[in-house]
Formats: C-alpha cells, sequence, structure tokens
C-alpha cells in the first residue's frame, strides 16, 4: 500500500507548433489507503492524469511519487498499480479463472498461490460459481466484476480505474459502487477512480479532485466540495440540479456573483421575484424552473408543497448561511 504525490505534473502532447498542453500542474497529496475521484466534463484531462500515474503516458514536467518511490521513468509494470478500465479488456477465448490468472502465471508464479489468490478474490466478488464460464457467457456487471478480480489478485500497492462503471446500465451502476465500496473497506488499497459523473464522485470519494480544462479547480472531500465550492465552474458541475448563479440580485455583491443551491431556496410571501416557466415532477420533489430579473433559476420543493402554475409570479428567499460569493472576472470563491 501507499501514498501518491502529484507535484506540478503537466502532460503536453504533439511539438512544435503542434504541441497542445493539457494538464496545467496538478499538484495532490493522495493518503496511503485513501479512495479518490477525479471527476470532470468530457476532454478535461482525467483519463491523461491516469494514464500519467499508470505509466501509459509520459510525463511531461514535474513528479509523480507511488509510496517513496518517484515513478516517472518507470515502466507501467515495475509501478505495482492495477488498472480496471470501461471496456473491461477481458480475454474472450479463456475463462474467467484464466483471465484473473493470467496476470500472475506471466510472472511465473506457483499455480497453488495462483489458486489461492484467484479463489480469494473470487470469493470477494461473488464470482466463486463462475470461474469456468467465458465472459460471452456473462452479464455486463459480472464481466466488470472479473475485470477487478484480476486487478485485486496483484495485490497491487494502487488501483487505478478508469470510468469502469460507464457500461452498465442506472441500477447495475448503484449496485456496483457499493461492491466497490465495500472492496475498499475490505482490502484498503489506495485508489485513483475517474468519472465523469458527478453523482458517481459523490458518492464514491473520500476526497475528490475536480478538474476543468487541464487544471485541478479544487480537492476535497464531498462535503467540501459541495458546500463551499471553490469557483463557479465547481459550483455549477456539482450538484444536481445546478447552483443558481446571479449577477444581478437583490443583496448581491458588486462585482461578484451570488451562488444558491435550489434545495436552499423557500417559497415565501415577500423575497426575490420568480417568474415561474415550467415545474419538473421527480417523485419526492419537485423542481420550478423560472425566472429571476432575466436570469435562469430553479428551486426545489418538497412533494408536499404547493405548485405553482407556469408564468406566475412567486417570491422565493435564501437561507442566509447558504449563500455563496465568487468573483465576477475570474470565477473564485470570495
Ligand atoms: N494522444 C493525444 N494526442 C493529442 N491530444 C490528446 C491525446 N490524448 C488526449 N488528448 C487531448 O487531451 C485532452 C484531455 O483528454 P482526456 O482523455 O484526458 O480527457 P478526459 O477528461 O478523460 O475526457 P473523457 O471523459 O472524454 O474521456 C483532450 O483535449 C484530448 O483531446
Amino acid at each position: 500500500m501507499a501514498a501518491i504525490q502529484l507535484k506540478d505534473v503537466v502532460k503536453r502532447y504533439g511539438t512544435g507548433k503542434h504541441e497542445l498542453q493539457v494538464i496545467h500542474g496538478v499538484n495532490a497529496d493522495i493518503a496511503d489507503r485513501e479512495f479518490i475521484v477525479v471527476v470532470g466534463p468530457s476532454g478535461c484531462g482525467k483519463s491523461t492524469l491516469l494514464r500519467m500515474v499508470a505509466g501509459l503516458e509520459e510525463i511531461s514536467g514535474g513528479e509523480i511519487r507511488i509510496g517513496d518511490r518517484v515513478v516517472n521513468d518507470l515502466e507501467p509494470a515495475e509501478r505495482d498499480i492495477a488498472m480496471v478500465f470501461q471496456n473491461y479488456a477481458l480475454y474472450p477465448h479463456m475463462s474467467v479463472f484464466d483471465n484473473m490468472a493470467y496476470g500472475l502465471k506471466i510472472k511465473k508464479m506457483p499455480p497453488a498461490e495462483i489458486r489461492q489468490r484467484v479463489d480469494k478474490a473470487a470469493g470477494i466478488l461473488e464470482l466463486s460459481h463462475l470461474l469456468d464460464r467465458k465472459p460471452r457467457q456473462l452479464s455486463g456487471g459480472q464481466r466488470q466484476r472479473v475485470a477487478m478480480g484480476r486487478a485485486i489478485v496483484r495485490q497491487p500497492q494502487v488501483f487505478l480505474f478508469d470510468e469502469p462503471l460507464s457500461n452498465l446500465d442506472a441500477k447495475l451502476r448503484a449496485q456496483t459502487r457499493l461492491e466497490i465500496q465495500k472492496l475498499h473497506r475490505e482490502l484498503g488499497i489506495t485508489s485513483l477512480f475517474v468519472t465523469h459523473d458527478q453523482v458517481e464522485a459523490m458518492t464514491l470519494a473520500q476526497r475528490m479532485i475536480v478538474m476543468n480544462a487541464g487544471n485541478m479547480e479544487q480537492f476535497g472531500t464531498p462535503e467540501e466540495v459541495y458546500h463551499r465550492p471553490a469557483s463557479t465552474f465547481v459550483a455549477s458541475f456539482i450538484g444536481s440540479p445546478p447552483m443558481n448563479l446571479l449577477k444581478n440580485v437583490q443583496g448581491g455583491r458588486s462585482g461578484a456573483i451570488t451562488g444558491i443551491r435550489p434545495e436552499h431556496l423557500d417559497v415565501a410571501q415577500d423575497g426575490w421575484e420568480v417568474r415561474t416557466e415550467t415545474v419538473e415532477m421527480l417523485g419526492a420533489e419537485r423542481l420550478i424552473y423560472g425566472r429571476l430579473n432575466g436570469e435562469q433559476m430553479i428551486v426545489r420543493v418538497a412533494e408536499h408543497d404547493p405548485v405553482p402554475a407556469p408564468d406566475q409570479v412567486i417570491h422565493v428567499k435564501p437561507r442566509e448561511d447558504r449563500l455563496h460569493w465568487f468573483d465576477a472576472g475570474t470565477g473564485k470563491r470570495i
């Protein structure tokens, strides 16, 4: 097991006038046994960051440490990591057992020890009854568990996950999330998990790295990121529906954007005037979409609250202790 340290990590692709910098100096200290999620929109550089830790991409600048070693110039096989991919990358002609055992056979581990490690991993992942099957005879969720099993048997210092749940349907994804959490509790292996899905990030992470266009916008616990977003980008990326960001609001500060989450607004007798547009029914709650001084505003209300008709003026009050302010120029939290 090991800590991971990223120091001024930079990635550039291409050379000369085709050079493109996609990671702009990322710094992060990840503790031994921590479960870290790297989250951000498509193209923000999260896979590139993970692949640099794995050794699948060269590091253009800075330093990556795993445990007490600088790994910049080490081959993937020398880094003592195991990676789980989105597409599982299982060998179709091999049984589940052989898929899980393959990496160990290559390392010439004695068969008895291989058998013991595979059996143990299969037990943890509830795959014991499927060891003779071929990948095509498995469901998507089972294939994903085989891919995790193959990583576990190697007993690495670090697990790297690249969007491993994105091929699963919503229900299976939620279930597999719980399994990954359980696995982490049992094995306690330092993990880096990449996803573009903020719900996945919030539910899995002990701490999360929020990336935007090659920059680390924030590194914190899900609570910190939700309650104290470091920028308007984080405020609108984390939370569903996103935080309302208002330039033009009564009680606002000059040069600042006022932020308030839809769940921190109450419909009241007086307060901000919102013209309603539509109401969305989500089961236990409803979302009122409207406009406040021309800016879009979403208000989340409970199931039993009265629902306004479209094109009507309602009043809403922000909970004062839940207001956020961001610099209108830089977008950074004030
Ligand atoms: N081999 C490459 N050559 C040039 N540019 C690349 C290469 N690989 C990735 N990029 C660029 O680097 C940036 C980051 O890509 P990366 O795949 O890390 O993003 P991502 O956040 O993982 O996105 P996604 O969620 O879509 O996979 C993108 O702008 C991408 O176009």
